[in-house]
């Protein structure tokens, strides 16, 4: 609903909250959403805090915020898009810790989930309007466990003839993730594993922003030379952003931001990826130990909370090109991975 641009409510005993994401918003959307009363708008903890709004009393990740006048359907979009927020003078606005505070996170998480701007328009919903979601939910909603094998097929590859593919589904609507599995590995000994995060630009356009073609290319390479392992390839498109909020992130940094303040400007933390789909996907095909194929300390800390046994950590190191030195630097000044 919130990605079609619709209403959604969202419930906790008493409160209800009607919401609607500020990206897809129109005026006509907006007046009707509105219906002559005031909105206020929801945004994430760390929008707010790359606007220097001035945090200190508020905990959790959504935060309420209202002008002194009404709040505009302009305003909203200004402090929701980072890319519009030089280009409008911002009116004095006021934060608060959200009042049904549960409604108010589940909303942020729902939209952080649908990879959307994180900020939503909201007011109390009427006692007849629905579609209703309970925020219990929508917070404890865990895709992990309700990913099943849906099929496996023969795949051969360039790499490998022999390649085959296994598809993996959770909740309705959720994402298909997938393991290629090369060669002929022996999954009742530690697996060489390469979790691999979605990169559209980089798996598919060869962008050199970043490393993952690249790395995709050469774990498939180190796989087979070990006589056979698995890639994992995840739906986290822009580290769990979307592709959409990875595009805004590439503009941004087109401005003078690295990868991580990009993230914060657009409301997302750093790195929102977890590894329990990987670490679900792995159980399902009988694989308890792995030899990970990474650079980043975080992937083998997610597998490891998520009870595989990372035996060993093995270093997959690409050569930097002109346009991805600062993408790699930052990789590994700010966010620990050992490059
Ligand atoms: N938000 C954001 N995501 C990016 C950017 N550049 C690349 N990505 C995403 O970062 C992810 C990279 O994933 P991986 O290569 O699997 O993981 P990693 O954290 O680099 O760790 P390694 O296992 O050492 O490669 C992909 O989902 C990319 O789409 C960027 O500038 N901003
Ligand atoms: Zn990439």
């Amino acid at each position: 609903m919130l990605r079609r641009g619709r209403a959604v409510i969202i419930e906790d005993g008493e409160a209800a909250l009607a919401c609607i994401a500020v990206e897809l918003a129109s005026p006509r959307v907006f007046d009707a959403f509105a219906d002559g009363g005031e909105v206020e708008l929801l945004a994430s903890r760390d929008r707010m805090a790359a606007l220097k709004a001035g945090l200190e009393d508020i905990e959790g990740d959504a935060v309420s915020v209202t002008t002194e006048g009404p709040m505009t359907l302009d305003i909203a979009r200004a402090v929701a898009n980072p890319l519009l927020d030089a280009s409008v003078a911002l009116p004095r606005l006021r934060l608060a810790e959200p009042g049904p505070a549960t409604v108010a996170h589940a909303a942020m998480r729902l939209a952080k989930t649908a990879e959307l701007l994180p900020a939503l328009l909201v007011r109390p919903a009427t006692a007849t309007e629905g579609p209703r979601v309970s925020a219990g939910d929508i917070l404890h909603y865990s895709a992990p466990e309700t990913l099943r094998i849906i099929a496996g097929a023969e795949l051969p590859i360039h790499d490998d003839e022999g390649a085959r593919l296994m598809a993996f589904a959770g909740a309705a609507g959720a994402e298909v993730h997938v393991a290629l599995i090369l060669g002929d590995p022996d999954f009742s000994q530690p697996t060489l594993v390469r979790l691999h995060s979605e990169c559209l630009t980089g798996d598919v356009f060869g962008s050199l922003r970043c490393d993952c073609g690249p790395q995709l290319a050469a774990a498939k390479q180190t796989i087979l030379e070990a006589g056979g392992g698995v890639v994992l390839y995840l739906r986290q498109e822009g580290r769990k952003i979307g592709l959409a909020n990875k595009m805004r992130a590439y503009a941004l940094q087109g401005r003078g931001y690295d990868t991580v303040d990009a993230n914060f400007h657009i409301g997302f933390g750093a790195d929102d990826r977890d590894y329990d789909v990987a670490a679900r996907m792995l159980r399902l095909m009988g694989i308890e130990q792995v030899r990970l194929l990474t650079n980043n300390p975080e992937k083998v800390a997610g597998l490891r909370k998520a009870g595989i046994g990372v035996v060993e950590r093995v270093p997959l190191r690409i050569a930097a090109n002109p346009h991805n030195e600062r993408y790699l630097d930052t990789k590994r000044d700010r966010s620990g991975h050992e490059l």
